[in-house]
């Protein structure tokens, strides 16, 4: 049977999700918004913001880091640097998370034109999927050729202890089992695939010279591959998830990182990842230990200093003119 409803009071699905939102007895917002992945960006915001970066920096950036949890100072090693407030950047969504500056770098690095964000963005700030992985669109635009992701994560894997650099070779992307993916809505044909391959999605080559690298920086104590799964967050998992994870094979568990990966392969940016290990997550009852953001900052900070020379390393070895195994071409 046809709706009688007339067409102007039919309700969009983000209309809506955000009367979801509303006080039953007030009618009053109660959040502004749900981490759902519609409404999406739309390609000209991308490009608003790419162009305007364009307009105020000479910088042509090939490589593009995200810094995870108190590993922003990598970005100020950056020689000739230029930097934005993210409040600065049109379409830019604000960084709420302690140990994410919100700023915009660009620089160099062992001769090669970077950006570096000083602070991600994450799904269980509020933030959209569409938004929390603006940027990596904006730097496809901007010319980008190479994505590295840093984040911070707990350990699942025996082996590895708070302190370790995990290379990540794949990723579990939670979010995405349940409809939580950035690509949900229409696609962009200008950026990449409808339905995209993500078998080879961490680079195979950049992580075989992160090893090498490692073996010069006489760390490969501390280095080893796994896999990094993303769940949801904020909070950290409980025993009866952590358990979960572990029999699933999961190394390494973190709050972002996937989104942002899965948006780079789809417009053919070659990828390379790494977690720095903070914490052992909690698997047995009889262990007191509890988790908390500020041992993730401190472990982090303790750190950064040697994933900012592996991370250097690695772009300065890189080939900056071969796109890896997803790169379909260039469409701008
Ligand atoms: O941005 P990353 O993934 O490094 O941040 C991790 C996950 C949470 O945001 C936070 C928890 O301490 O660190
Ligand atoms: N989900 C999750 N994210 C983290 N980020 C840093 N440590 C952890 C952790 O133990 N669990």
């Amino acid at each position: 049977m046809q709706s009688k409803e007339p067409v102007s009071s039919v309700r969009t699905r983000a209309q809506a999700s955000e009367m979801l939102l509303c006080s039953p007895s007030t009618g009053e917002r109660l959040t502004s918004r749900v981490p759902s992945s519609p409404p999406v960006c739309s390609h000209d915001e991308y490009q608003t913001a790419a162009d305007w970066l364009r307009t105020h920096t000479r910088h042509r950036p090939e490589v593009a880091i995200i810094c995870g949890s108190g590993l922003g100072m990598l970005a100020d090693t950056l020689g000739c640097q230029e930097s934005f407030a993210y409040s600065d950047v049109p379409g830019f969504p604000q960084s709420t998370v302690q140990g994410h500056a919100g700023r915009l770098v660009f620089g160099v690095l062992k001769g090669k034109m970077c950006v570096c964000m000083q602070g991600r963005f994450h799904m269980y700030e509020g933030h959209t999927l569409s938004k929390t992985t603006f940027p990596v669109r904006v730097f496809k635009l901007l010319g980008v050729k190479t994505l590295i992701v840093t984040n911070a994560a707990g350990s699942l894997a025996d082996g590895l202890q708070p302190g370790d650099i995990m290379i990540i070779k794949d990723h579990i992307n939670f979010p995405g089992f349940v409809g939580l993916n950035p690509l949900i809505g229409p696609n962009d044909d200008k950026f990449g695939p409808r339905f995209p391959a993500m078998s080879n999605c961490y680079d195979k080559e950049l992580r075989c010279l992160a090893t090498e690298i490692g073996k010069q920086l006489e760390i490969t104590g501390l280095m080893r591959e796994g896999v990094y799964a993303m769940v949801g967050g904020p909070n950290f998992e409980s025993i009866a998830e952590a358990r979960l994870l572990h029999r699933l094979g999961v190394d390494a568990v973190g709050m972002s990182t996937a989104p942002e990966v899965v948006v780079a392969t789809h417009c053919g940016l070659r990828v390379f990842g790494l977690s720095l290990i903070t914490n052992k997550v909690v698997k047995t009852y009889e262990d007191s230990d509890s988790v908390n953001h500020e041992g993730v900052l401190e472990v982090s900070r303790l750190r950064s200093v040697t994933v900012q020379q592996l991370v250097t390393e690695l772009i300065g070895k890189m080939d900056i003119n071969n796109n890896g195994p997803n790169d379909a071409g260039t469409k701008f």
